[in-house]
């Protein structure tokens, strides 16, 4: 007994020791907070249940047709060791700059807010060698430090799969819904399932489902080609309850423009058209 009552002495020493002491056991998670005088009416994150599926992209083409429809946009970059907004923005070799003790956001030829690894780093073929607290303080830095000014819409283009910095940003953003890309691959493994999963169990609502590189247009004939078979999304969206939006195709142009950085000027109008009616009509029911 006497032995018992040592060792809950030592557990509250250690505790206090730690900085524990009479702190809750369980307080929830940090939340984020945007620096004074920056604001964003809606944070939506993109995400998909692992990588290479074209998020990034879908991100982007996100951003651009809100953009366009005359909405002030941000995009934070949360694929934190493998970023490619910068480049699609046509930010390579950019460098964010501070002032005032925020980090200024690079903005696009359009005028959409940018923060990513990318321009915080010396060069962006730098390897990022850094370990989850680093990563979590970078996110933090991101949303809390830079100094986005009013935004309408905060995209959020979440690392691949279900790990510590898509937990976090669920966690300590306040996201208010998230749109999940997927390929055809995907839907028939059900990779999709591990995203919805993630997401419902972080309790943030599903925006909808979005197939990425699912057909392609023959250049000569204009014949659609469907190399994966008939899509699958309208199916795999009923099956798990939520709203199918765009089918993407295959199309080198995008990939082109996304290399040469100029995506945002030459995105097809219409690429993401329902996953934008879907964001605006929230909006529109939001009254905002
Ligand atoms: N529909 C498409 N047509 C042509 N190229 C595409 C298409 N979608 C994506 N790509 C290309 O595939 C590559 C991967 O796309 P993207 O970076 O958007 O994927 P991601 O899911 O964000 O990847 P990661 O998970 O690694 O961050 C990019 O080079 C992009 O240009």
């Amino acid at each position: 007994m006497a032995d018992e009552l040592d060792r809950d002495q030592l557990r509250r020493e250690v505790d206090q020791a730690l900085g524990h002491g009479s702190a809750p056991q369980h307080q929830g998670p940090e939340q984020f907070q945007m620096a004074e005088g920056s604001s964003a009416k809606h944070v939506i994150g993109v995400i998909s249940g692992k990588g290479g599926v074209g998020k990034s992209l879908v991100t982007g083409a996100v951003a651009t047709s809100l953009r366009r429809a005359g909405k002030r946009v941000g995009i934070l970059d949360a694929d934190i060791t493998g970023p490619s907004i910068p480049k699609m923005f046509g930010m390579s070799g950019v460098h964010a700059m501070a002032r005032d003790e925020k980090i200024l956001p690079a903005v696009s030829k359009g005028g959409i807010e940018v923060m990513s690894t990318n321009l915080v780093l010396q060069s962006e073929t730098d390897p990022v060698l850094w370990r989850g607290p680093m990563l979590m303080g970078a996110l933090k830095q991101f949303f809390g430090d830079t100094d986005w000014g009013e935004l309408d819409y905060l995209l959020v283009d979440m690392p691949p799969g279900t790990g510590d910095v898509a937990l976090t940003v669920f966690q300590s953003l306040p996201v208010e819904g998230v749109v999940i890309v997927s390929s055809p691959q995907d839907l028939v493994q059900m990779v999709v399932g591990k995203a919805l999963n993630m997401a419902a169990m972080m309790e943030v609502p599903v925006v909808g489902l979005v197939e990425n590189m699912g057909y392609l247009t023959c250049p000569h004939c204009g014949e659609r080609i469907e190399p994966f078979g008939p899509s699958r999304l309208q199916e795999t969206a009923d099956h798990f309850g939520i709203m199918a939006l765009d089918q993407l195709p295959i199309d080198p142009a995008i990939a082109a423009s996304c290399d040469e950085g100029d995506f945002e000027q030459k995105m097809p109008q219409g690429l993401v058209a329902k996953t934008i009616d879907q964001i605006l009509a929230h909006d529109e029911a939001d009254g905002r």
